[in-house]
């Protein structure tokens, strides 16, 4: 027996080795599926003796594609480099190269990310005069990406369009296609819906890419949605052989279209398949993989399996309750220290969130104690743009003195922000102010201050931004720095922006740089804002990390499929895990979603499992965090809980989502004890903005608070 199969158990020996028919693997994390995989393939080349570049296997990311190169190749050698290993949309992208122009592309057409598909919108709007408040692109957006997956063309999509809405997102969707067409290019849709068309439509070409393969593999089937997986039976010719491996319990992009119907269907697809079930866990230790399948037992809709382990190792999860966003990161970072000195290498340890925003707090941390991390599939937080606006607005608010040397600097903030959100100042405008401050030894802001020589429109523009930058300056003193942020943010419109767009979660990555703020000022009351911009400009222009021996930072998503020593699992806080808009829009499905992504973050620990949250303050869901309701579902003999149980209390969201009334409105005059007599300016969730008199100013407090009262007229 070949040394690879050699080191299988019989159920998974089995699995590489049926190579007579389709195979399905259905079976629970870290049971060796993608082992099994590489295996099959290794086992196929070394002892059938295929052809490597006749077998395909499908990641779900790059990541898991590189990862399974290596892999192969430790297994295999050279060999491995010609197997056809890749990402589904890389594997469309290769078909349309060679055979695109089939459907009339070129070879070298144009992929379009998001920013291209409002550029294609963006002349539309103009022209039909269309206020995109009420029409956001990301909405016309989703439409045209719903219409392109339902398989609905612009002409059926007008007339099934109801109300004035829908027609007109028709109408983009029917422009959008033809400018499409016209540059010939495809946005990401079109890359998996256009390989689809192009090897139904074309005998010879699907005749082709099947002739090419014998066998084809696709790990993570649970994910894959209906357009992916008519692809890759489009692929399997007569004589080819499908190996499809996957565990329902981690569907984790049910809201991207993934379907677990297609994995518990496949056998009504494939009636002479081979089903193979793994039990034995190679992954995890006891004490991780129990509480794990005892979380995901709680799900209503799955079905049941038995996994164990013979693995040693009987660490319990350990579990971590903190103060606050200091302290949780503080304590990780010191255990990450000890388990480092005690020798266990940082690429070996994770840190894994929900959200993208609680990198935040760790990475700061991270940096001050040395320990050099990186993030997965993402940015880095102060690199997030977002999060480079907003300082850009800050470092234009901090400014006061003109005659500053480094007054020059400014001019990137500007530019940075002068569009966002859009004030209709155009290229060619900007490039005049330019002149102009060049020409009068000025800086940019100092030209919209007084722009001459130019037309009434753009003179108006200018002075739109230059008032608004102004009033923001003014308001400085009447305001905590955390709030200042807040405040500029909704002033400036660039919360609307965001929301307009959809794109809450850079809301939250702002709310999580208040948080920062905070916990600066925590530190060092005496910081200003100036302080805290000098601060970070140190932070962001640091070298990265990325190439080294890192400790590995990336949302549950991200780290699908892959396995660390040790895991540090974060922020496991009620509103975050699970998310609270998720829970609050998708209900009782969405929340076996977060259980399922729940348990995928518990299983990616072999040896040590460490759940941490905190009691902090939170600007995001504006109350202090308690823990996730799922620390309730984790027998605690698994863990090291003291003897008395964390209290969730998932009702405490309710109350931040508005179930408890707010005793005072908008424009009410309140009294406070402290401060005395002001007026309610604004009411968001259970904070109000309240004005006191000017020797106290503008305070953001809880409306719940008993110290505030309506003065009753
Ligand atoms: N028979 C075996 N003997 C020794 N180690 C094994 C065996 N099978 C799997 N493993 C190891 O167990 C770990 C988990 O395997 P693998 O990543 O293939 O699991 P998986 O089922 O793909 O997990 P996931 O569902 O998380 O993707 C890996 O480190 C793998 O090398
Ligand atoms: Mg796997």
């Amino acid at each position: 027996m070949n040394s690879v199969l050699a080191t299988l158990n019989a159920p998974q020996r089995e699995a590489a080795t049926t190579i007579d028919r389709h195979v399905r693997i259905i079976a629970g994390a870290g049971s060796g599926k993608t082992r099994v995989l590489m295996a099959r393939i290794a086992y196929l080349i070394e002892e059938i003796g295929i052809y490597p570049s006749r077998i395909l296997a499908i990641t779900f990311t790059n990541k898991a594609t590189n990862e399974m190169k290596n892999r192969l190749t430790d297994l295999i050698g050279d060999d491995a480099r010609i197997v056809r290993i890749s990402t589904i949309h890389s594997l469309c992208v290769r078909i349309l190269r060679e055979d695109g122009d089939r459907l009339g592309y070129p070879k070298a057409f144009v992929i379009m990310d998001n920013d291209d598909q409002r550029q294609i919108l963006r002349p539309f709007y103009k022209e039909w005069n269309i206020d995109r408040k009420m029409y956001p692109y990301a909405r016309a957006i989703g439409y045209i990406s719903d219409c392109k997956t339902a398989g609905v063309d612009p002409d059926e999509a007008m007339k099934l369009a109801m109300g004035p809405t829908q027609e007109l997102f028709a109408k983009f969707y029917r422009e959008y296609e033809a400018k499409r067409k016209e540059m010939k290019a495809m946005d990401f849709d079109d890359l998996l819906l256009e390989a689809r068309r192009l090897l139904e439509k074309e005998k010879d070409v699907r005749e082709k890419w099947q002739k090419r393969l014998d066998y084809i593999h696709v790990d993570e089937f649970q994910d894959v949605d209906p357009v992916q997986y008519h692809i890759v039976r489009l692929l399997t010719g007569p004589d080819a052989k499908l190996c499809v491996v996957g565990d329902p319990d981690q569907t984790i992009y049910t809201w991207r279209g993934a379907s677990v119907e297609i994995i518990l269907r496949f056998d009504k697809d494939f009636p002479d398949c081979k089903t193979i079930v793994l039990n034995q866990n190679y992954r995890s230790t006891q004490p991780i993989l129990n509480a794990s399948n005892a979380v995901i037992r709680h799900n209503k809709d799955r079905i049941e399996k038995e996994l164990f382990t013979e693995l040693p190792g009987d660490r319990k999860i350990d579990l971590q309750e903190c103060a606050d966003d200091n302290e949780e990161p503080l304590t990780i970072a010191r255990k990450i220290h000890d388990a480092h000195a005690a020798g266990l290498p940082y690429h070996d340890i994770a840190i894994l969130y929900r959200s993208n925003f609680s990198s935040r707090a760790f990475e700061r941390i991270l940096r001050k104690t040395g320990i050099p991390y990186r993030i997965y599939g993402g940015l880095r937080f102060y690199d997030r743009q977002e999060i480079k606006d907003a300082l850009c607005y800050l470092r234009l608010c901090a400014h006061k003195d003109e005659a500053d040397p480094d007054q020059f600097s400014l001019d990137l903030a500007v530019l940075r922000v002068i569009n966002q959100p859009r004030r209709a100042i155009g290229a060619k405008t900007i490039e005049k102010l330019q002149d102009q401050a060049a020409k009068r030894h000025i800086n940019l802001y100092e030209v919209m201050k007084d722009p001459q020589g130019l037309g009434n429109a753009v003179v108006n523009k200018c002075r739109g931004f230059v008032e608004l930058i102004e009033e923001l300056r003014a308001h400085r003193a009447d305001y905590s720095l955390e709030d200042y942020l807040d405040y500029i943010m909704d002033e400036s419109g660039y919360y609307r922006m965001l929301k307009e767009n959809n794109e809450e979660d850079r809301i939250d990555n702002i709310k999580e740089l208040q948080q920062d703020i905070a916990q600066n000022l925590r530190e060092d009351p005496d910081m200003t804002l100036e302080t805290y911009l000098q601060d970070i400009a140190l932070f962001t222009d640091r070298e990265d990390d990325q190439a080294g021996e890192c400790v590995n930072l990336m949302t549950v998503h991200a780290a699908k499929g892959l396995e660390f020593h040790s895991v540090y699992l974060v922020n496991f806080n009620e509103g975050i895990f699970p998310s609270a808009r998720s829970v609050q829009e998708g209900g009782n499905a969405a929340l076996e979603e977060e259980r399922r992504l729940c348990y995928v973050a518990m299983t990616r620990a072999k040896e040590s499992l460490c759940i941490s949250w905190n009691g902090g303050y939170s600007y995001m869901l504006e109350q202090n965090k308690t823990p996730s309701r799922f620390l309730l579902e984790i027998p605690k003999k698994w863990t090291n809980a003291p003897q008395e149980k964390p209290k969730p209390q998932p009702q405490m969201l309710l109350r931040a989502a508005g179930h408890r009334r707010v005793p005072f409105h908008k424009g009410d005059l309140v009294e406070h004890t402290v401060y005395g007599q002001g007026v309610v300016i604004r009411l968001e969730g259970g904070v109000a903005t309240v004005a006191f008199d000017h020797t106290v100013g503008i305070k953001k407090l809880n409306a719940f608070h008993p110290s505030l009262k309506k003065v009753s007229s």
